[in-house]
């Protein structure tokens, strides 16, 4: 079959993360995830985490549920990009998305979490979405929904359709022909670390001329910014009046007022575009606004986050979006 769940943006201007309603055993606790396309845990705020690393969150309880069984001596840990983390214990259990069940899908139990997801009420955790080989649960690493879900799904795939400040989707199992116009550009995925990682083949600022450079990325719908090699954020921020790399934040900003470029990138013969008006990202004082683009420098890859994931292009009066098609086609 196939299945689609809606991905919203929060907080609603910022579109800092997109949170899905996912299902959880039986009767149905109904938590809302963060889809993270760059790493492959499945983990939920729980019963079992102190109170005080509780905000508001909706805890999912495995003793309420009679579908839950604990996978005994299984632990995982986890480390996001941005330093936050969390950790705790396993049970298997059904987790429905979009009327797409896993039966006995690994579900990772929150027994401690970092202060960052403490303070973000509206995520109740994480669901995994890159490949099993970077999943943290020991000693047995545990399989992704995507994957223990494959037999029901209609082709091996899924599509994800972030929208600006808008509701947006994912979808499982099909690659919705109306959601795309024109024919689709695809890459060659390298799975060797475990991401949907892919070539970029050059990019260009504004209507300057396009830099033909392999550049490779990973698709990351967990990220909220776009990262790229420090000659192609240099090249960038020329193009934009009063640009500066401020060191307190270690990132570039610039005046509000800037007109910002549009930011071309390749994809194979394909040109997509993210709006100059998505990279300004938010304001840090009165005058002064942080990039929605910043440096990737020191990852092994760049990260096309939500701020390009999110991207629009008009055609012809109508929009079509960017999804990326994440599978074997
Ligand atoms: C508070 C909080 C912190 C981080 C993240 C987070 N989720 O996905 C990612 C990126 C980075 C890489 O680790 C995998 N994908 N980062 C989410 C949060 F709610």
């Amino acid at each position: 079959g196939t299945g689609t769940v809606t991905a919203s943006p929060y907080p609603a201007e910022y579109d800092r993360e997109y949170l899905s309603p996912v299902s959880l055993g039986t009767p149905a606790q109904i938590l809302d995830l963060d889809f993270d396309t760059g790493s492959s845990d499945l983990w939920v705020f729980s019963s079992a985490l102190p109170k005080s690393q509780t905000g508001g969150q909706t805890l999912y309880s495995p003793g309420n549920s009679s579908t839950s069984s604990v996978l005994e001596n299984h632990t995982w840990s986890i480390r996001y990009g941005d330093g936050s983390g969390s950790s705790g214990t396993v049970v298997n259990e059904l987790v429905t998305i979009g009327g797409i069940s896993a039966r006995r899908q690994a579900l990772e139990i929150a027994t401690q979490v970092s202060g960052s997801f403490t303070q973000d009420a509206a995520s109740d955790g994480l669901l995994g979405l890159a490949f099993n080989s970077i999943n943290t649960v020991r000693p047995t690493p545990q399989k992704t929904w995507f994957d223990n879900v494959q037999s029901s799904l209609a082709a091996p795939l899924f599509t994800v359709n972030l929208k600006k400040a808008a509701v947006g989707l994912y979808t499982f199992g099909a690659i919705d022909s109306k959601a795309h116009t024109g024919s689709i550009a695809y890459a060659p995925v390298n799975t060797k670390n475990g991401f949907w990682q892919f070539p970029l083949t050059g990019y260009a600022v504004g209507t300057g001329k396009f830099s033909n450079s392999s550049i490779d990325v990973i698709a990351d719908t967990g990220t909220t910014l776009l990262m790229l090699p420090t000659n192609v954020v240099d090249a960038y921020y020329k193009g934009v009046k009063g640009a500066y790399y401020d060191t307190e934040y270690g990132a570039m900003v610039f005046p509000c007022t800037a007109k910002m470029p549009d930011f071309i990138f390749g994809l194979g013969s394909y040109r997509g575009s993210v709006p100059g008006s998505f990279i300004s990202y938010g304001q840090i004082n009165t005058s002064t606004c942080y990039g929605g683009l910043q440096s990737s420098e020191g990852l092994p890859f760049g990260i096309l986050g939500d701020i390009l994931l999110k991207a629009q292009e008009g055609n012809d009066g109508t929009w079509s979006t960017f999804e990326i098609g994440l599978g074997k086609p």
